[in-house]
């Protein structure tokens, strides 16, 4: 069962309420995985065991710059989750510095403290670890100690607390504040990665993440450049960017260009947290672990696709970023170019970061481009009215708090792709995603052709094989069978299979993208160049739209599936699936 989504931010959230837990989970597979992991050859640094002693925690500071860097293996693992003893099986990181800058906003309370919380807890953070949390406001390393354990006690995202665990947590936070424009801040966080590497056992190994507006990607990296922050000479140093990369094309390439300035494309890990999804990377375990889809997957078989990314969400008060985003940088851009993309790509030479992001780069580069004139045959806009959801009224997006009145902002887009190459010639791709949609749901759906002949006087359904990426998690297999009795009638069916058939609550995507920059591996990161490539993608869109009135707008009720002029994309042979 995913978690629920929690509709205030963690910011507005006065009195901590009492957190909803992930449920324990005992697990047969739990022995076995244990085993498992101690019998792994090259690890390089064994998760601790469950018995093994954990260091005593500091004694209480009367200056915060007092405190001793103590190696922290993080608690036992009582193996609840599963998935989490599987995570044990890959290597543990190195010792490290996690610099969390802006440690106080609204993604690092609710995701990023409770992913990197969760993974500590389950002994997965290596040997030692400890957290610099750095802001633009002034606090003591105990007020963000407090700042920090109130925002783990509140978001929903925290895995079950166990006992003394908080209080361990603790004292690996540190935190800096200033301003990032100047040197000082980062001078600080250099003292504080040497002060840790005594205990990190010499290394000054870092991430540094960059959970802030993104008009500060550039000011930080650069800071942290000219302090020689990103030399790796004694210890790697890793940079992990939030997004949007970028508001445009040339936007996103100055960027790239900035950053490239400081650190080698090795170092840089641009985040899209659907990437971290375990329903988005079970599409590569389906399409290459089975031999039964892959030999369909192509234009001789496949009717169209359609990938739907439906939030039932409205702003959420995020005006002050959507109305400068709309649905095409926050949604279209990233998340969607890179569900398309793992689903149309070729066969990887390997499941290594390279060989996979090579693949995408390819399908993303055979996109038949979409000019400003094309974007009138192939897209269609929308932005919400005053509608009802679950049975309650909801305003439209311009009543929204801090919208701008007539704003043209788009919170709804549907988009027809054409992939040039042999694989995917005539065989269209429907994407679409929407804020105010009547569920919350996201789904990539492989329709396939109908047969050649009918022999059935009901008439033959397409097949379709459906990626339920959230929520109930699974894939699903619809097809025809004889309903019982005389006549030969056909009726569709399911097969159905469920992520919750495994016995565990799925990871936070923050929590396994974290662990894989901690580790080195930028498998699930977006490289520069799928970047660039679905901006090109999506360029006319935004020449077309940006700043102009849509006559139209508000042009679909709130709870309702979008604007019609979204069905008329898909011609008259073909509807979008109802979800
Ligand atoms: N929140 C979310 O759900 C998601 C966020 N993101 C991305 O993550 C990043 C962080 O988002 P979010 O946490 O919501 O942002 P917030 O606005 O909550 O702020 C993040 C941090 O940046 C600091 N900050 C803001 N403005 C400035 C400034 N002008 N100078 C110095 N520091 C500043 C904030 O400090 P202070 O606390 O003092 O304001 C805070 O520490 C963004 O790039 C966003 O696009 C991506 C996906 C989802
Ligand atoms: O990046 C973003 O994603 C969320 C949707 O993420 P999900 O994991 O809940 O599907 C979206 O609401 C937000 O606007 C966008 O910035």
């Amino acid at each position: 069962m995913t978690k629920e989504k929690k509709a205030t931010s963690a910011k507005s959230a006065a009195v901590p309420a009492e957190p909803v837990r992930k449920p324990s989970t005992a697990s047969t597979l739990r022995a076995v995985e244990r085993r498992t992991a101690q019998q792994d050859d090259g690890v390089a640094q064994p998760a601790p065991a469950p018995d093994s002693p954990v260091p005593a925690a500091p004694k209480k500071r009367t200056s915060p710059r007092s405190r001793q860097r103590v190696p922290h293996a993080g608690p036992e693992d009582d193996g609840r989750n599963p998935f989490r003893a599987l995570m044990r099986r890959r290597r543990a990181p190195e010792p490290a510095t996690l610099v969390i800058f802006g440690a106080t906003g609204d993604l690092a309370q609710r995701k990023l403290l409770p992913a990197v919380f969760g993974l500590w807890q389950d002994g997965l953070l290596g040997s030692a670890f400890n957290i610099v949390g750095v802001g633009r406001q002034e606090m003591t390393d105990e007020q963000f100690q407090d700042f920090a354990l109130n925002a783990l006690k509140t978001s929903k995202e925290t895995d079950e607390i166990k006992e003394g665990s908080l209080e361990k947590f603790r004292d690996l936070l540190y935190y800096e504040g200033g301003d990032f424009s100047g040197d000082d801040v980062f001078r600080r966080v250099q003292v504080e990665l040497d002060r840790a590497q005594t205990a990190h056992g010499g290394r000054k190994n870092a991430l540094f993440y960059l959970s802030v507006p993104p008009s500060l990607f550039e000011v930080i990296s650069d800071g942290l450049g000219r302090l020689g922050l990103n030399d790796q000479a004694e210890g790697w140093r890793r940079l992990v960017i939030e997004k949007p990369f970028g508001r445009d094309l040339e936007s996103a390439r100055a960027l790239n260009d900035a950053i490239h300035h400081v650190w080698d494309e090795s170092q840089v890990y641009r985040i899209d947290h659907y990437l971290g999804k375990e329903t988005v990377q079970n599409l590569m375990a389906i399409r290459f672990g089975n031999s039964i889809f892959e030999p369909l997957w192509n234009r001789g078989y496949v009717d169209h696709v359609q990938i739907t990314a439906a939030e039932d969400l409205g702003l959420e008060g995020r005006a002050g970023y959507y109305e400068e985003a709309g649905v095409v940088r926050d949604m279209l851009q990233n998340h969607l170019m890179q569900l398309f993309a793992l689903t149309a790509m070729e066969t990887p030479a390997a499941l290594d970061a390279d060989a996979i992001r090579d693949e995408k780069v390819k399908v993303l580069r055979a996109v038949k481009p979409i000019p400003r004139g094309r974007v009138r045959s192939v897209a269609v806009r929308g932005q919400y009215g005053p509608g009802s959801l679950y049975g309650e009224a909801v305003p439209g997006y311009r009543e929204e708090p801090n919208v701008k009145e007539g704003s043209t902002t788009p919170t709804y887009v549907a988009l027809k792709l054409e992939v040039d190459n042999w694989r995917w010639e005539g065989v269209p791709f429907y994407l679409r995603t929407g804020k105010r949609l009547p569920k919350k749901v996201t789904e990539i759906a492989v329709v396939f052709k109908r047969p050649p002949l009918s022999l059935f006087p009901s008439g033959v359904e397409r097949n379709v094989l459906a990626f339920r990426i959230q929520p109930d998690e699974g894939v699903s297999l619809k097809f025809s069978s004889k309903t019982p009795g005389q006549e030969m009638d056909l009726r569709e069916v399911v097969m159905d299979f469920r992520y919750d058939a495994f016995g565990a609550q799925l990871e936070s995507p923050y929590s396994r993208l974290l662990l894989d920059a901690m580790l080195g591996d930028a498998t699930l990161f977006p490289r520069e160049d799928e970047v660039d490539h679905a901006w090109q993608i999506v360029s006319g869109l935004l020449e077309a739209w940006d700043g102009r009135a849509a006559a139209e707008f508000p042009n679909y009720a709130a709870g309702t599936w979008g604007p019609d002029a979204a069905d008329d994309l898909m011609g008259p042979d073909r509807r979008w699936r109802r979800l």
